[in-house]
């Protein structure tokens, strides 16, 4: 559905695809304080304006359209992580921590010259881990370099660090992902190219990657992105993506409590279609098949890194 050509001053990208109005109620109820663990906003433009550096232009996505979004779901948090359209420009982010009640955490993006004071300020407003991109199409380059000097920055706020690549880049970074002495957090499973075998080599040194680096977690998100062969989540559609589930499915249930997911609202860079993020939902109980593996992945792993303090009292 369009929202409009323009976002304040900006022209939204060419074939641009907006996020999907009106979706339907998940016939799937998530367990109660369930956080969708990964998620976006996007300006709006005209109050909050996009990076010079941006890859993409997008169509407006705001705090208050994510919360009517989680609110519809049946999600009590959210995780809003840093959009690489917003560069190091984290205002968009913290307006929206800052107005969610506490229910949201954030994932922000930082330069290398970020000061402690700035640090803290992020901290304050429910920043919880920094990211950084990988995937070459969304950025001038890739921050090897500048990853060390931000980490020894983050540690020390018990902050973790989020890392978006492709699978065919893992090879390469392998030995300095596996250096990153905080938790790190892998968004949709380091895009597995899901026309390959689920046992083949390049999932199975996913695999490996996390078994040998217990400090890793992985997002099971985005098989909206991921898959190729579908069927797409729309018009009602219950096994959304079965291409992608046999991958999903194989980390939830090695690594249980190192997983996270998130619906990836408002989904940028779409090219072929925009999911009706309820149906998204519907395919959570396919890769995560056990009432106890639900409450793992969708409430007790994400509150276990974004709001370890409410697991020190009892029921909070
Ligand atoms: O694959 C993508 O295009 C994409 C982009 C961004 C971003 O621009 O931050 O975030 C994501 O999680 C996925």
């Amino acid at each position: 559905m369009a929202h409009g050509d323009t976002t304040g001053d900006f022209e939204k990208s060419p074939g641009w695809l907006d996020w999907y109005d009106g979706p339907s109620t998940p016939a799937f109820t998530l367990p109660e304080g369930a956080v969708d663990a990964h998620c976006h906003v996007f300006g709006p433009g005209g109050q909050f304006p996009y990076a010079p550096e941006r890859k993409y232009t997008p169509c407006d996505a705001s705090a208050d359209q994510l919360f009517a979004l989680r609110d519809q779901l049946g999600f009590e948090r959210n995780v809003i992580v840093q959009a690489t359209c917003h560069g190091a420009d984290n205002r968009a982010l913290v307006d929206a921590l800052q107005r969610s009640n506490g229910r949201a955490r954030g994932v922000a993006t930082v330069r290398r010259d970020v000061t402690a004071e700035q640090l803290a300020e992020l901290h304050a407003a429910g920043v919880r881990g920094v990211r950084f991109n990988f995937v070459k199409r969304l950025v001038d380059r890739v921050p090897t370099d500048s990853l060390e000097e931000i980490v020894a920055k983050i540690a020390p706020l018990g902050w973790h660090v989020v890392i978006y690549f492709e699978a065919e880049d893992l090879p390469e970074l392998y030995g300095f992902f596996s250096s990153i002495p905080t938790d790190v957090v892998v968004d949709h499973m380091g895009r597995p190219d899901v026309t390959k075998d689920p046992d083949g080599p390049e999932f199975a040194l996913f695999l490996q990657f996390m078994r040998e680096n217990p400090n890793v977690w992985t997002k099971v998100s985005c098989p909206e992105r991921l898959s190729v062969t579908g069927p797409r989540a729309l018009d009602g559609e219950q096994h959304a993506y079965t291409d992608v589930v046999p991958f999903a499915r194989r980390v939830v249930e090695e690594f249980p409590g190192r997983v996270l997911w998130g619906t990836d609202w408002p989904h940028p860079n779409l090219k072929d279609h925009m999911p009706d993020d309820g149906l998204l939902v519907d395919y959570i109980p396919r890769i995560a098949t056990t009432p106890e593996l639900q409450r793992q992945l969708l409430v007790e792993n994400p509150r276990r890194l974004y709001w370890p303090e409410s697991l020190n009292t009892q029921g909070a």
